[in-house]
């Protein structure tokens, strides 16, 4: 682990609040980190957390981090969770949260090659498996980066950067990906963010599949609550606040099943969520404690008796 700062768990209390833990319950930490969620649901009662991370690192840590018995920890994506939940018997559970991301231990450490601020390896894998970023950036054609550069990083000059990029050839660290970005779109120093942030960004979420990790993940929630069972998720950025908004939305009949100019035989299958609360944003407070914690945000759900939407098992 590295001397930063440990992660800061993010909307904390209100994750809390939004679970609505009754002491005894079984909830899944889809995204343990740095256990800071877990630790919150076993303090507030939970009888059981089985915390999920994609990321071998964080799970190995674990137990030194969250020292506690009540804690099950699976090295997993979390939209595999309804099938791992099922192989050890603890279908369906009172809760899920998800904090989705990368945290800060894994920012904080260089050789993970997630940090435009730290020199490392261009790796930038959370599952420490398949591609890394070296590979996609020295052998993906110009449009292909370009296209993601645009998409997940909402990079207004994608082209550019691709083309950059390209002429750069063959990149191995993070520095140099960053002084390429910097350059190709005129960085000044002391200007206000850097560059850089939506490039690293983007590669991030296109090597782990973030958003499609996302979409996977909330319909094998949906596979895993019970009647009543909360659903928490704590977002970074509108890319995936977009998916969770739609995704609820549906759910809750709210569109387009629920629509009022369908006809009730079109209207599609019944409600599988509840939204009891709107969308929260960090307080002031949280702010001062966190810059981080800048642009999250938390919708949380609860399940209906109707069945999942799609029963079908993630691949
Ligand atoms: C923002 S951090 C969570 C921090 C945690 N809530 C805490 O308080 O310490 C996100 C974590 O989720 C993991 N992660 C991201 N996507 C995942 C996925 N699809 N399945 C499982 N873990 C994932 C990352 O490896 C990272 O450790």
């Amino acid at each position: 682990m590295s001397n930063d700062a440990p992660h800061i768990p993010v909307l904390i209390n209100e994750v809390v609040v939004g679970l609505a833990v009754v002491p005894g319950e079984t909830l899944v930490d889809g995204t343990f980190g740095a256990g800071g969620y877990t630790k919150a649901l076993l303090g507030a009662g939970a009888g059981r957390v089985i915390g999920f991370d994609r990321d071998p690192d964080a799970i190995a840590n674990g137990p030194s981090l969250v020292p506690d018995p009540r804690l099950t920890l699976v090295n997993e994506r979390f939209s595999q969770m309804d099938r791992a939940l099922a192989d050890r018997g603890l279908l369906p559970v009172d809760g899920i949260a998800l904090d989705i991301g990368v945290s800060s231990m894994q920012l904080d450490q260089a050789d993970r090659g997630f940090s435009f601020q730290k020199d490392g390896p261009l790796d930038m894998r959370m599952s420490q498996s398949g591609e890394t970023a070296a590979d996609f950036l020295n052998h993906a054609e110009e449009g292909d980066i370009a296209r993601v550069l645009k998409e997940y990083g909402e990079e207004p000059r994608a082209r550019a950067v691709a083309r950059a990029i390209v002429a750069a050839r063959p990149l191995t660290r993070t520095a140099e990906l960053a002084a390429v970005v910097r350059r190709a779109l005129g960085y000044r120093q002391g200007q206000k963010s850097d560059p850089a942030t939506r490039t690293f960004q983007a590669i991030r979420i296109h090597l782990n599949a973030e958003l499609e990790e996302l979409e996977q993940g909330l319909r094998a929630a949906e596979r895993s609550l019970r009647p009543g069972g909360r659903l928490a998720v704590v977002t970074f950025h509108s890319l995936e606040d977009r998916i969770v908004k739609r995704f609820l939305k549906a759910r809750s009949g709210a569109t387009p099943a629920g629509s009022r100019h369908r006809p009730l035989a079109a209207a599609g299958p019944a409600p599988s969520f509840e939204q009891v609360a709107k969308p929260v944003s960090p307080s002031e407070a949280e702010l001062a404690r966190n810059p981080r914690a800048r642009s999250a945000r938390l919708r949380t759900a609860v399940r209906t008796d109707a069945p999942a939407w799609d029963q079908e098992k993630a691949a």
